[in-house]
């Protein structure tokens, strides 16, 4: 099992959704909501992105004054203004479908007629700045964003208070996680939804998010399958020499493993790893 540990390592080493009757005029915080629904930003309950991709824009028109109606109207569930805030953990390894949890559980959200808006991180652009994305290509409109503590500002307040539910994906990367989802639950009331990895590839600690387990009402953490032996797996190797914490990348760089795959693929990456210092030393000298 261990060469073929080896041999794979080595392969890849070389190198609001708002419910609204149409208004005809359109006012600044009409024109606001618009340009965020034109974004994407806003779900709506119309919306079914998880079954019908690509998203188209859902283009609502408000006067203020229907908008405040609607959101405290019986056709809202809106339940901000009535009850505490939540905070719920979804944890895992890479390819253990955390996103694809955030997704669903997003979406009954807006099922449930919530106001809701996701956020991730804007160092992980693989799949672009606009959307979160499932390994399976499932995917839902967000705001990404180099910490949380702006995204009020960028979202504009009288967005962001109409906001019953907040997902945040890659969690792992926004060190001010545990100020925001303490802040947003206990005094906004509003429910915030976190995904992230709960370690690195050499499962130290990662970010924040094992710092808001404590504030949390619910904490998930799920399992994905080892590329080597298909057990569950906890783990996420990094296949590469890199060493810094933060690398983004997918399944060209990592694979999710169970405990012994962890630990015989980390000595082989290892081993591959000092094998390649070596080289580049030997190269150095000749020169
Ligand atoms: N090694 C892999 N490479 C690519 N996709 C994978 C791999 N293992 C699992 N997947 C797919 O990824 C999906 C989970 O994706 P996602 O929700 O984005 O996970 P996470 O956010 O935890 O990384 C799984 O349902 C599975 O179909
Ligand atoms: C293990 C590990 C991962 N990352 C990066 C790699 C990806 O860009 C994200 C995780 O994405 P996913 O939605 O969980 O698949 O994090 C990293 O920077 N450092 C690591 O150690
Ligand atoms: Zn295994």
């Amino acid at each position: 099992m261990l060469t073929t540990t080896i041999s794979r390592m080595q392969s890849l080493i070389t190198p609001r959704f708002l419910f609204s009757p149409m208004s005809t005029k359109a006012t600044p915080l009409a024109f606001n909501l618009l340009y965020l629904a034109s974004k994407s930003i806003f779900f709506s309950k119309t919306q079914n992105p998880i079954s019908s991709l690509p998203l188209k824009p859902v283009m609502i028109s408000v006067k203020p004054s229907d908008f405040r109606i609607q959101t405290r109207c019986v056709h809202s569930k809106s339940s901000r203004s009535t009850s505490s805030g939540e905070i719920h953990v979804i944890v895992g390894p890479m390819f253990s479908g955390k996103t694809t949890t955030l997704l669903r559980r997003v979406q009954a959200e807006i099922n449930d007629g919530r106001n809701v808006a996701i956020i991730k991180s804007n160092k992980d652009d693989r799949y672009g700045l606009d959307s979160v994305v499932t390994h399976d290509g499932i995917k839902l409109p967000c705001c990404a964003m180099p910490n949380l503590s702006s995204f009020r500002q960028k979202f504009g307040q009288d967005a962001y208070d109409q906001l019953d539910v907040i997902g945040i994906d890659e969690a792992q990367f926004f060190e001010d996680l545990y100020d925001f989802c303490h802040d947003v639950a206990d005094h906004e009331g509003k429910t915030v939804i976190v995904a992230g990895l709960d370690g690195d590839y050499l499962r130290r600690s990662f970010g924040s998010v094992l710092d808001i387990i404590p504030l949390a009402d619910s904490v998930t953490k799920l399992s994905a399958r080892c590329e080597i032996c298909g057990k569950r797996a906890f783990f996420t190797l990094r296949k590469t020499e890199e060493t810094q914490t933060e690398l983004i990348g997918g399944a060209d760089v990592y694979m999710p493993v169970c405990r012994q795959h962890y630990v015989t693929g980390q000595v082989a990456v290892e081993a591959a790893r000092m094998l390649l210092e070596s080289q580049k030393l030997q190269c150095n000298s000749c020169v």
